[in-house]
């Protein structure tokens, strides 16, 4: 049973460090920072700009690692699992504004009431509370069409939105006008003190802190003061909390901060209050750690395979919203690879001049007029070139290359007997590949990942709401591109259609697990495209799609037997030319390749994920 522990600190940082990068480019950004927030205070956090006030509130939250130090918020460390920090228990309102342009008020809240798992009724309830409270227009306006206040408050709403029992505001007075402004802090001070919710809120507006109940003063990464406003002001004798935080930083600068008498050992002010009863090192939190953490890779692991559904499902309805919003991109989405398979299938029958080459068909041409004749696309090609310049057609490889040895004709083209089934293959990767590559970027770089993350999402989650959207688009996109294939230009398919969807859909599958990683690795969306063309032609003319293996370096044919769509397109080609089912080996290895690569890539992107800790 897990050992359950009061607290009255909600949280407690103790001896924190936390620098960025590494070796010469390492930035030293929190300094031995300590910390102390009594449940049910409000916390001015100030310092100046880059002092590390974002940093220590993220590592608050759960969303960055730090090198050594504690940190415990609301009674354990966050990020432990089970645990809601992240998750419901904290709002969070960032510093940038984090909201889906495209979104509606209300589609916003609702996207967050459905991560934190509210009721429909209960999102109701509190929008229209907080639509009235923040001077929001009405619900049904686009975020893109609200002003930067409007936006801002949004934001705001959206970490007040389930009444969390902290509340991390990173900066919410920015571009808000003095009335509300009041507003604002009104509302806090009663939620802290009627719900006995604690808040810690950075702002750049130093006065306006002094209606917390204690203030904490940053300077370097390191706490120069944690005390009432009342107190210092007093303890300084200055006028204002402006004044003692100049004085503060004056002092700190040559070394002149006071070792405070109840706090030795540590280089700041503290004044103590009858909240700070329980000190960081009186709870053994070390041997409590080693107990814990075997359970805690338990219950990771348990966490990872099993994603929360109704976290799933909002991601999803988030997804298809955005979707929807973007109709016309994705009607387009929807016929692009239809259209490249009619495109295929009808430009090749444009006449090439002059050329006197010998041409080798290894596909099954049937003559006309049988009727529903399967397609083969070199056919159609061949009937279309006017005999008068490629008039030289061979039957055998060898003869029409001894043409060329004798000079009758200047070349052979000899097409493949699988000219045509492997192109739904190709068309499906790539396809796929482009629909996930830019999935995290764009949210990542509006730091709407984060907050979603903040409200408790699991990387795994993130990535099943992606690829059961993009989903969605994919089954259209071949069932549009088969429909043109088979129906419409009769490309050959002797077995069994349930496998080619299967196939295609499988190999679908691995190009957007493959569109993951690459937006899993990549900041900018430039980076994002180039990384997704370029690992499309390699792979393209490595798999034996564009030239066969067998005409390949020893070596490199092993790479390719290695990829993702060799053995598919393979798999593929037997089933639609040769007729197979699975019980032929061409034909499972093929699936298991796919479903084995899909596998590869997605753990792949879920560790990328967890490293980066967007
Ligand atoms: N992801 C990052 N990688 C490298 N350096 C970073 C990163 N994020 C922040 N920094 C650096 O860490 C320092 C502290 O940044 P932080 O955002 O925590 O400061 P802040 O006190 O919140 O500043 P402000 O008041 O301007 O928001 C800055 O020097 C910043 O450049």
């Amino acid at each position: 049973m897990e050992e359950e522990i009061g607290y009255d600190q909600a949280v407690e940082v103790a001896h924190l460090n936390k620098s960025y990068g590494s070796g010469k480019n390492k930035l030293k950004v929190l300094d031995n920072m300590q910390m102390r927030v009594a449940t049910g205070a409000i916390y001015g956090l100030l310092g100046p700009s880059g002092c590390g006030k974002t940093t220590l509130l993220r590592c608050i939250i759960g969303r960055l690692s730090w090198e050594s130090g504690t940190i415990v918020t609301l009674g354990k460390k966050p990020g432990t699992i089970g645990h809601p920090v992240p998750g419901s228990s904290v709002g969070y309102m960032p510093q940038e504004l984090a909201l889906f342009q495209d979104f509606t008020i209300s589609e916003t809240l609702s996207y967050f009431g459905r991560l934190h798992k509210m009721t429909s009724k209960r999102v109701k309830e509190r929008m229209t509370f907080l639509l009235d409270f923040l001077h929001l227009p009405d619900k049904g306006r686009l975020i893109r069409q609200l002003s930067g206040g409007q936006q801002r408050r949004t934001s705001f709403a959206i970490a007040l939105l389930q009444e969390p029992q902290l509340l991390i505001l990173d900066e919410p007075t920015v571009g808000v006008d003095p009335l509300l402004r009041q507003r604002i802090w009104e509302h806090l001070l009663d939620i802290a003190h009627s719900s006995n919710i604690t808040i810690i809120i950075t702002t750049h507006y130093v006065e306006e802190a002094r209606q917390a109940h204690m203030v904490g003063l940053m300077r370097n990464g390191r706490l120069l003061a944690e005390c009432s406003p009342e107190e210092l002001i007093e303890k300084h004798n200055l006028p204002t909390l402006e004044d003692v935080f100049l004085e503060l930083c004056e002092r700190d600068q040559i070394g002149d901060i006071e070792q405070n008498e109840g706090c030795a050992g540590i280089s700041t002010q503290v004044c103590y209050h009858d909240w700070f009863v329980i000190s960081i090192n009186q709870i053994n939190f070390k041997s409590r750690e080693a107990r814990e953490l075997r359970q805690q890779q338990a219950k990771r692991l348990k966490k990872f395979f099993f994603p929360s559904a109704s976290n799933v499902l909002a991601l999803f309805i988030k997804n298809l919203t955005i979707l929807r919003r973007q109709i016309g991109f994705l009607l387009f989405e929807f016929m692009l690879p239809a259209m490249q398979i009619v495109m295929f299938c009808l430009c090749i029958g444009r006449d090439p001049f002059n050329l006197n080459v010998a041409v080798v068909n290894n596909e099954t041409c049937h003559p006309p007029p049988v009727p529903l004749i399967p397609f083969a696309a070199s056919c159609a090609f061949l009937q279309h070139i006017d005999s008068h310049y490629i008039n030289d057609f061979q039957h055998r490889y060898n003869e029409a290359r001894e043409s060329v040895e004798s000079g009758d004709n200047w070349g052979v083209i000899s097409i493949g007997s699988n000219f045509t089934q492997d192109l739904m293959i190709r068309i499906t990767f790539f396809m796929a590949t482009g629909l996930t590559a830019m999935s995290f970027v764009l949210e990542r770089k509006q730091g709407l990942l984060d907050r979603s993350f903040v409200a408790g999402v699991t990387n795994m989650e993130v990535m099943i709401g992606h690829i059961s959207t993009q989903f969605l688009v994919m089954l259209v996109q071949v069932s549009l591109l088969l429909v043109f294939a088979i129906a419409v230009f009769h490309v050959v398919a002797e077995g069994s259609l349930v496998l080619v969807v299967l196939l295609t859909l499988f190999q679908g599958l691995v190009g957007m697990a493959l569109g993951l990683l690459i937006s899993t690795i990549c900041i900018e969306e430039t980076s994002a495209i180039q990384c997704a063309l370029g690992s499309v032609y390699p792979n393209m003319l490595l798999s034996g799609i564009i030239w066969p293996l067998e005409s390949m370096p020893m070596n490199l044919r092993y790479v390719s037997y290695c990829l993702p769509m060799t053995y598919a397109a393979e798999a593929m080609r037997c089933i639609l030319a040769r007729g197979w089912g699975l019980t032929y080996m061409p034909v499972w290895r093929g699936f298991l390749m796919s479903i084995g690569w899909g596998w590869i890539l997605m753990a792949l992107s879920a560790i990328a994920l967890a490293i980066r800790k967007f």
